[in-house]
């Protein structure tokens, strides 16, 4: 079998880069710059598999991802990935004397927001710069020596990147787990060792259009008298006009099991418009990705 292409949220060293890892050790690894780029890749053909940060436990739903999941593409997810999140703060090593001066504070916006008491209280007046990942903000902060600044993110990017680092595990609770999806357009989901046992399907859908009342209550009794268990459902702005949303829900079954193509149908009987993101197992790393 020929080596899959898989893109991932890059450069190297970024939290996607290490979740990507842990199911393509043998694969050619491609790092792109953004969320759409990666998603783009694998719905045009350039890659085979794209692999992106879904939701972080104190964070919340990548909203770029689930959007673009939603409007602009047709892919399939085929697995997930499940990594601890470890954030740590550093600095250029030429500038370890001064870091306790640092004029500016580099990361992804997840990991700033990760990282937001530790912040507000010891470098509660230097101003914080959005960057495309945790490790875009290592890279940028190890080719500008000469500007006493710092990135956050993990110690691979500190070995990659050769910053040293100043104060370990500033992420605020000690709990924080992102999930990445690896989105294929083969609606094959990947089965190997190493798996949860629970298997999960994720659908996208709009409720009825006449806009009655208790039209989500029927949408979830679908579910409930199948004894069909969710966990998670959340809405987002369909983009359409204010009030109008859409809903992503996860569900612990197979799409393929009967109880789950009974509710797909009975979804669609109530006027639901439904994209079904395919059903996945869960692989989770066991050491921390820090
Ligand atoms: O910036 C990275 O390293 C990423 O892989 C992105 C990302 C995210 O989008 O949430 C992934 C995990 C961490 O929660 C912080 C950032």
């Amino acid at each position: 079998m020929s080596t899959q292409q898989v893109a991932f949220l890059g450069p190297e060293a970024s939290f996607t880069h290490l979740a990507t890892q842990v199911l393509f050790q043998h694969e050619k690894l491609v790092p792109l710059r953004t969320i759409p780029e990666c998603i783009e890749a694998v719905t045009s053909g350039k890659v085979d598999i794209a692999v992106v940060p879904i939701e972080n436990a104190l964070e919340g739903t990548v909203p770029l991802t689930i959007d673009y999941l939603y409007h602009e593409a047709n892919v399939s997810v085929i697995a997930e990935i499940l990594a601890p999140i470890q954030q740590h703060l550093m600095v250029h090593p030429s500038n370890v004397k001064r870091w306790e001066d640092i004029q500016t504070i580099y990361s992804h916006p997840h990991a700033l927001a990760q990282c937001h008491k530790y912040l507000s209280y010891r470098f509660g007046k230097v101003p914080l710069e959005q960057s495309t990942s945790t490790s875009a903000a290592a890279k940028y902060v190890s080719e500008n020596e000469q500007n006493c600044i710092a990135a956050i993110g993990n110690t691979s990017a500190a070995t990659e990147y050769g910053l040293q680092i100043m104060e370990h595990n500033i992420h605020d609770f000690h709990f924080n787990h992102t999930r990445f999806f690896v989105l294929s357009k083969m609606k094959k989901s990947i089965w190997q060792a190493g798996h949860t046992k629970q298997v999960k399907t994720t659908i996208m859908l709009t409720l009825p259009k006449d806009d009655r009342s208790g039209s989500l209550h029927q949408v979830l009794s679908v579910f409930a008298w199948r004894k069909l268990n969710l966990s998670k459902i959340e809405s987002r702005p369909l983009k359409t006009g204010l009030g109008q949303y859409f809903f992503i829900m996860d569900v612990l079954e197979d799409d393929q099991v009967p109880m789950m193509r009974g509710a797909m149908e009975e979804l669609a009987a109530l006027g639901c418009e439904v994209k079904s993101l395919g059903s996945y197992y869960t692989y989770e790393t066991k050491e921390s990705a820090d």
